[in-house]
């Protein structure tokens, strides 16, 4: 299969990724951009056949924009089918394509290759810092109003059978309710109303607020039960019955986040369903999310239960499929305007991304606008740490001592603190005081260990000296060396793995107030507390299993 960079402009033809070498993008005659903003070196493109990537790096002084996201000089990122690339913010769109033929011509079949192979200044090996920009749905910056699915180049879905068949047996869930002549299956992880319409291979998704319902008041959140109506209700009226009568089943596939929260109930979404239903006039299957496990959006759990349980066994045609979703990602001003909000978040977009389905957003759907390029993913994307590749800690220095010692581990909740003690500490007693429940059975613990001579680690957050001194002063007593281990995962990767916590392990999802208590209160631990010496612990990424890898790589949501 050959790879292509495409002008989306139709400035030219395509140009033919060589596997393995390196071709420059920029200002020249052959791509006829003269604008002085682009270098004649702007970004370097390297077709990587047996990764299926396109390393790109940038080398003109203004950043171009990749899949929405902006890519300074010198850093080096890599895309997938479909990215986009924008030289310039908002100009000299190219996108990534496949094909088996020969080279394809977007406007000039006679078009030489357009760019110099790059001799002088090939990428060294590949970076520490590379960051990694997941490739996204075909939408994205190209101008496709006609919803051709047919062009659409992803093989299938992304999600294995081993994490479908992980997922499925952790969520309360079931394929129907045979007592009961009512559409509606309620479970603690899903509510479920089915519809009249057969399982098909063609499924056209949708979200449900702010995508195919507004509210009546113009308020972002519902004032009460009644406060709602169809979006541009002549468009999307006519577009779901064409689906309808095309043979796509129609799905609403929707995040119920107010019923956790308590603001609504289960039963005045299932009226507000039911009354919306009837006035959309076609049969449309309903899958919403009541809880914070794996059915929460972005997390593929709603997606593995339709396909699993709701489509009558009929395979998916993801060629033929797609989700529709307002919550993109889109930046304040991205409408032509410049006047429109930014998106509350991208988790649409990265729902439709973790199951492999094309992506649209309402306005280009149903009002044919192009899509807007200016977005970027807003949850945390995990396989940059993967492929880094950094070491535990920095200096090969040893993580178990000879000597008896206290190790104060300091870290986000979430930050992998634990999982770390367990696996690189496992001869020292831990001492956790979510396990233990107070402090005075920590100091118990502790005290107990240490007359017995055994080494102990405190596995609490530690963010500040107060928290880090009193067990300190412990190991006075004890004339034991303490040295702290502070782990370096960010804010947002703790937060990712708090998510993968709740789905993968159906363990406490630990509320957001805490990270961003832990960050107000952090104040770097230095020796002059009493530390033998002071450890940044990089995350490392460990998997027993491979589906519990694939989760874990997907988005996750916060
Ligand atoms: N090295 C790792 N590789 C893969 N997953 C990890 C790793 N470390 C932690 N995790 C996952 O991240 C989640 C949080 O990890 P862990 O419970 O160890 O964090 P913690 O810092 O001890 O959290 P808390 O302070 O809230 O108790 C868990 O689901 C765990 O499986």
């Amino acid at each position: 299969m050959r790879w292509y960079v495409s002008s989306c402009d139709d400035l030219h033809g395509d140009i033919e990724l060589p596997p393995n070498e390196v071709i420059a993008l920029g200002r020249s005659t052959e791509t006829g951009i003269t604008d002085k903003s682009v270098s004649k070196l702007h970004t370097l493109l390297k077709f990587q056949p047996a990764k299926e990537v396109v390393l790109c790096k940038q080398l003109g002084k203004h950043p171009v924009i990749i899949n929405g996201e902006e890519v300074a000089k010198d850093m080096k990122v890599r895309i997938g089918l479909s990215s986009v690339i924008e030289l310039i913010p908002g100009k000299y769109r190219y996108t990534i394509q496949a094909g088996r033929g020969g080279k394809r011509h977007l406007s000039d079949s006679s078009a030489t290759t357009p760019v110099k192979k790059h001799q002088t200044r090939p990428p060294s090996k590949e970076p520490a810092g590379e960051t990694v920009i997941p490739c996204v749905s075909r939408d994205t910056g190209t101008r496709d109003t006609s919803h051709d699915l047919s062009s659409n180049t992803r093989p299938g879905g992304r999600v294995s059978r081993e994490l479908s068949k992980f997922l499925l047996a952790k969520l309360e869930c079931s394929s129907s309710d045979d007592t009961s002549s009512s559409p509606w299956i309620l479970t603690k992880d899903l509510i479920v109303r089915n519809s009249t319409s057969k399982g098909s291979s063609k499924i056209a998704a949708f979200d449900f607020d702010h995508t195919l319902v507004t509210t009546k008041s113009g308020r972002v959140f519902p004032k009460g039960p009644d406060d709602w109506d169809i979006m541009c209700p002549g468009r999307v009226h006519s577009k779901l019955k064409q689906l309808h009568e095309d043979g796509f089943k129609l799905l609403i596939i929707s995040n119920q986040n107010g019923i956790e929260a308590k603001k609504t109930t289960v039963q005045q979404f299932q009226e507000k369903i039911d009354k919306v239903v009837s006035k959309l006039g076609v049969p449309v299957q309903v899958l919403a999310s009541p809880r914070a496990t794996a059915t929460r959006k972005p997390a593929p759990g709603m997606w593995i239960a339709f396909e699993e349980l709701y489509n009558d066994n009929v395979p998916v045609d993801y060629s033929n499929s797609f989700y529709v979703g307002d919550a993109a990602g889109r930046t304040a001003g991205w409408d032509l305007n410049h006047k429109k909000r930014k998106d509350f978040s991208s988790s649409d977009r990265e729902f439709a991304h973790n199951v492999g389905l094309a992506f649209y957003t309402p306005e280009n759907f149903f009002l044919g606008q192009a899509e807007s390029t200016q977005w970027s993913w807003k949850s945390f994307y995990i396989p940059k740490y993967i492929e880094e590749n950094l070491p535990l800690v920095q200096d090969s220095k040893k993580l178990e001592s000879s000597k008896q010692e206290m190790v104060i581990m300091v870290g986000y909740p979430g930050s992998g603190k634990s999982t770390f003690c367990k696996r690189h500490l496992k001869s020292y007693e831990r001492v956790n005081l979510d396990d233990l429940k107070n402090y005075n059975k920590c100091v118990a613990l502790i005290e107990n260990s240490l007359s017995a001579g055994k080494s102990v680690v405190i596995d609490n957050t530690c963010p500040d000296e107060a928290s880090r001194k009193r067990y300190i002063e412990v190991a006075k007593k004890y004339t034991v060396p303490v040295r702290c281990f502070v782990m370096n995962t960010t804010i947002d990767h703790a937060r990712h793995n708090n998510r993968f916590r709740r789905i993968a392990q159906s363990g406490i999802q630990v509320p957001g107030i805490a990270f961003n208590t832990f960050k107000s209160r952090f104040h770097a631990p230095s020796s002059s507390e009493g530390f033998s010496d002071v450890l940044h612990i990089n995350f490392t990424p460990y998997f027993a299993e491979k589906h519990l890898e694939e989760l874990y790589s997907m988005f996750l949501g916060s």
